[in-house]
């Protein structure tokens, strides 16, 4: 089952979760977006809902963990929604933690950090965003997280390096 991993471990059905958030990403820097993407699973593993970041278009708040908060509200009940855990290639920002602690999502497990984020930004000379670098724990206290998973950080790193136009 998804939510069966042992605390601060990543399986290899966790990986194959994350993989497809990477190549959500992926596809989001394709279509000139953020390279950020999530995948929601439930209870039995099945994937529910997927969504990369969307904010080109002028709304910088269409992240897809966001959206999957979202999509979780209004469609799954609290129990299904306590028992679901959320892949994203990228660690939650804040309003992204807030919303998935909210709606009473349990798991998440993320690629990278944002604080590797934060350091590659400071490494490549990109100026930081206008919300405060927080890990997911500093905003959603009771949210089990598993992450950063070393086996993708080169891909993320690289992803994000494309979008800022710098050698990875
Ligand atoms: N985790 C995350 N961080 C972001 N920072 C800017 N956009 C995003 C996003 O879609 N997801």
């Amino acid at each position: 089952m998804a939510a069966s991993s042992p605390p601060g471990s990543v399986s290899t059905e966790d990986l194959v979760h994350l993989r497809r958030a990477v190549a959500l990403a992926r596809d989001a820097l394709a279509a000139g977006d953020k390279p950020f993407g999530t995948v929601l699973v439930d209870d039995r593993g099945r994937v529910r809902f997927e969504d990369r970041n969307r904010t080109s278009g002028g709304d910088s708040t269409r992240h897809p963990e966001l959206a999957a908060a979202q999509w979780a509200a209004e469609h799954l009940t609290p129990a299904e929604r306590a028992a679901s855990v959320v892949y994203t290639s990228g660690e939650h920002c804040a309003m992204c933690s807030a919303a998935h602690a909210w709606v009473g999502l349990d798991r998440i497990v993320y690629a990278a950090s944002s604080e590797q984020l934060a350091s590659w930004h400071r490494e490549w000379g990109v100026a930081p965003g206008p919300v405060a670098t927080l890990p997911i724990g500093a905003v959603a206290p009771h949210v089990r997280v598993d992450g950063p998973v070393p086996a993708l950080t080169e891909e993320v790193r690289a992803l994000h390096a494309a979008l800022h136009g710098v050698e990875g």
